[in-house]
C-alpha cells in the first residue's frame, strides 16, 4: 500500500470515550491503513476490542517501524473497564488526560497531529467536573485560549462542503445575543485564515449564513440581518475578503449554491452540521481552526447504541486521519 503523506511523523490518535466506538474504530482504522498512514493509539490497551493485533511502543516514532504489522499503541492506564455503550464516569479524568497528553506529544514535537475520537460531554461533567463544552473549547484552552472555530468539512462530496458555526455548543435561545458583529467577524477571519494555512485555497471565498428564516427577508422575518450583519459583511468585503451574504440558510448547500463558496459561515450548530452530516456521514471532518497544531475528529459521537456490535464504520475516522496527515505534513514543509 503506497504511503498517504510522507512524513517522519506519526499522528496522535486519542481513545476517547472508550465506552464508545472509539477503540473499534481506532482499530477498523488502522486495520485501513497500516503503514500507508502510521498513526499511534493512545489509551488503555485492555480497552481494545478482544483480539485485536497491537503493539505497545515507548515512544511515538516507533509507530513508524511498526504500524504495518501491528496497531500502535502508546500505553495511558485507565481505572475502570469500559463496557461498551455503558459510559463509565471513574474512567472520565483519563479520558481528559489522554487529550492533553496528546497535545503534548504534538507541541513537543514527536507527533504529526492530534485526532481525537469522540467524548460524551456529560459523562465528563459528571465523572470529572470537566467544564468544557467539547474538545474545540477545551483545545482552545490548552493551546493558551486560542481564538478557535470549528469546521465540518468533507470533500469527498462534489463540490466538497466546509462548514464553520459562529456559534458553537450553546443552547439555541442564546444564540441571538451571543452572534454578535465581532463573533461573526472573527469566525469569518479564522475560516479564511484556515482555508489558505490548511485547505491550501488562496482568496478563499466565504458565504455567511443569515440568522433567521430567508436571511430576515428585509426585516420581515428578524432584524439581525438587517441592523447589523450585512454590514459586517460589508466592510469585510471593503477589507478584501471574499465574503458573501447573508443568505437564506436553507438553499445555500445544494450543489450549484456550494459551487459557488469554499466555506460557509453559519449562524449556530445545527444550521452548519445538519447538512453535511446529513451530505456524508461517513466523509465528514471536524477540523478546528485556530489551533497552533493540528486537530481532527470524526464527525460522528460515541454512538453507544451500536459500540460493541461490530456496526461502527471507520469511515469517518480515516478520513479524519488522512486530513490529519495532510495538513500536518503540509505545515511542517
Ligand atoms: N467530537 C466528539 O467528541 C463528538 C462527541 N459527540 C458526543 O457523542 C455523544 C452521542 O451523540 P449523538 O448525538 O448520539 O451522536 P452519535 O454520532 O454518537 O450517534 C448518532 C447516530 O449515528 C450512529 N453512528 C454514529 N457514528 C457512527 C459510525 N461511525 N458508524 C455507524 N453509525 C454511527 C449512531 O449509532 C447513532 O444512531 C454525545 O455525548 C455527544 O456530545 C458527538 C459528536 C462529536
Ligand atoms: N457536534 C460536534 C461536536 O460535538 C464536536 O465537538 P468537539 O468535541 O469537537 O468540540
Amino acid at each position: 500500500m503506497s504511503r498517504d503523506p510522507a512524513s517522519d511523523l506519526p499522528v496522535i490518535l486519542t481513545c476517547g470515550d472508550p465506552s464508545g466506538i472509539g477503540p473499534e474504530i481506532a482499530v477498523g482504522a488502522w486495520q485501513a491503513l497500516g503503514a500507508a498512514l502510521p498513526f499511534v493509539w493512545l489509551g488503555d490497551p485492555a480497552h481494545l476490542p478482544r483480539g485485536t493485533k497491537y503493539r505497545e511502543i515507548a515512544t511515538p516514532a516507533e509507530a513508524m517501524l511498526h504500524a504495518g504489522a501491528a496497531l500502535p499503541v502508546l500505553p495511558h492506564p485507565f481505572p475502570a473497564a469500559a463496557r461498551p455503550g455503558d459510559p463509565e464516569p471513574a474512567n472520565a479524568q483519563a479520558v481528559i488526560d489522554v487529550i492533553a497528553r496528546a497535545v503534548g506529544i504534538v507541541q513537543a514535537g514527536e507527533g504529526l497531529a492530534v485526532t481525537t475520537a469522540p467524548i460524551n460531554k456529560k459523562v465528563l461533567k459528571d465523572g470529572a467536573g470537566f467544564p468544557f463544552p467539547g474538545h474545540t473549547e477545551y483545545l482552545a484552552h490548552l493551546a493558551g485560549d486560542a481564538e478557535v472555530a470549528m469546521m465540518l468539512a468533507c470533500e469527498t462530496v462534489d463540490p466538497p462542503i466546509r462548514v464553520v458555526p459562529a456559534t458553537i455548543h450553546i443552547a439555541l435561545s442564546e444564540v441571538p445575543k451571543a452572534l454578535t458583529p465581532e463573533v461573526l467577524r472573527r469566525a469569518i477571519q479564522l475560516t479564511a485564515e484556515g482555508l489558505s494555512r490548511d485547505f491550501a485555497i488562496d482568496n478563499p471565498r466565504i458565504a455567511v449564513a443569515g440568522l433567521n428564516p430567508h436571511a430576515g427577508e428585509n426585516g420581515v422575518m428578524g432584524t439581525e440581518e438587517r441592523d447589523w450583519m450585512r454590514d459586517v459583511i460589508a466592510g469585510m468585503r471593503s477589507e478584501g475578503y471574499a465574503v458573501t451574504g447573508p443568505l437564506p440558510a436553507d438553499t445555500m448547500f445544494h450543489p450549484a449554491a456550494r459551487a459557488r463558496y469554499d466555506a460557509a459561515v453559519c449562524a449556530y450548530h445545527d444550521q452548519a452540521l445538519i447538512p453535511i452530516k446529513t451530505l456524508s456521514f461517513d466523509g465528514g471532518v471536524n477540523v478546528t481552526l485556530g489551533l497552533p497544531f493540528v486537530r481532527t475528529s470524526p464527525d460522528h459521537g460515541t454512538a453507544y447504541d451500536i459500540a460493541g456490535s461490530g456496526r461502527a464504520s471507520p469511515a469517518s475516522l480515516i478520513a479524519a486521519l488522512r486530513m490529519a496527515a495532510r495538513m500536518g505534513s503540509a505545515r511542517r514543509g
